[in-house]
């Protein structure tokens, strides 16, 4: 079968300009992602708060109820052209028949995926010890995954998303495959989305981050940005307060006279805060921001 291949090491694909619309109304109506080209994108919510449905919706398995996803300005539901330039790698790893073999189950997947790499294929098996004459059936839960996962990344798709796919990895089997999918993308800049609730295991690699809550879009910033727009803030209770007036404080916590409140926002001016009322100072991890930002109606 002839298929398309992508140049070894070529670090700018000729794919076709990916996704300018493709987020565009996907999450209750509300803009996800501008047009970028390379991006590696968190996409965070809570337990049923639509990550499966909506990638599932992107990825054109699932008609919206509402609203269109579209690739390129084409709707992508029902559409192969749309749909062969994206990958979806599910939790449940269902994209394996698991009466086949390994072996078969990449051949498989070679002849189905135009920008298949039998390199990056051949990598994965070696790093996550996958032998290709095994019976899929015959894999553990996370042996399961990490065959999905080489499937998601030797497709090379150029909307590759990996939809809690490190279910049942265990630690270092998912820090082999954070390496694997950080090298790839930077052998070949693609716009990745990985869900997971392992935040601070993968934060690192997110340029972007996108949180949605109960179906609605909560946030959308580049990484650093987001990063920015948290801050810990640690000393005599007075002086916190003074430096945080004005602030949108996420939570405050006090152990004797010592208070440390994280505050989120607009923080352009909070070191100078800090330094005038010499508090301690820290950055906030983007987990607590999202588990500040999703959680605050919890308690009404
Ligand atoms: N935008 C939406 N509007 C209404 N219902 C939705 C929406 N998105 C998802 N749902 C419903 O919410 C339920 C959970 O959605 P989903 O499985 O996508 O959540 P999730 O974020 O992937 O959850 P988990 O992290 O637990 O896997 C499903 O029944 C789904 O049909």
């Amino acid at each position: 079968m002839n298929r398309p291949r992508r140049i070894p090491h070529d670090p700018f694909p000729r794919y076709p300009e990916p996704h300018h619309a493709l987020w565009r109304r996907g999450c209750g109506g509300q803009a996800l992602a501008a047009p970028r080209r390379r991006r590696f994108c968190g996409l965070l919510g809570r337990n049923g708060s639509g990550k499966t449905t909506l990638l599932s919706a992107v990825a054109g398995l699932r008609r919206p109820d509402g609203g269109e996803v579209l690739v390129d300005g084409a709707p992508v539901f029902d559409n192969e052209a749309a749909t062969s330039q994206i990958c979806l790698i599910r939790e449940s790893g269902d994209m394996v028949d698991s009466t086949e073999t390994v072996g078969y189950a990449l051949e498989f997947a070679a002849d189905m995926r135009p920008y298949w790499s039998e390199a990056v294929a051949g990598n994965m098996l070696e790093k996550f010890r996958l032998d290709r004459k095994k019976r899929v059936s015959a894999l553990s839960r996370g042996q399961r995954s990490a065959l999905a996962s080489t499937l998601g990344l030797a497709a090379q798709a150029p909307l590759t998303i990996f939809d809690e796919a490190y279910l049942g990895m265990d630690a270092p089997t998912r820090y082999a495959f954070y390496d694997a999918l950080l090298a790839d993308y930077m052998d070949n800049p693609r716009l990745i989305v990985l869900s997971t609730h392992l935040i601070e295991e993968v934060a690192r690699l997110f340029s972007d981050i996108i949180i949605i809550d109960a179906g609605r879009l909560v946030l959308r910033e580049d990484a650093e940005t987001l990063q920015g727009r948290g801050a810990t803030l640690v000393g005599p209770r007075d002086a916190v307060d003074r430096a945080t007036a004005g602030l949108r404080v996420l939570s405050t916590r006090d152990l004797g006279p010592t208070r440390s409140v994280a505050v989120y926002g607009e923080l352009a001016d909070v070191g100078q805060r800090a330094r005038a009322e010499n508090l301690e100072m820290g950055t906030m991890p983007i987990q607590d921001i999202f588990v500040h930002l999703t959680s605050e109606g919890d308690q009404k």
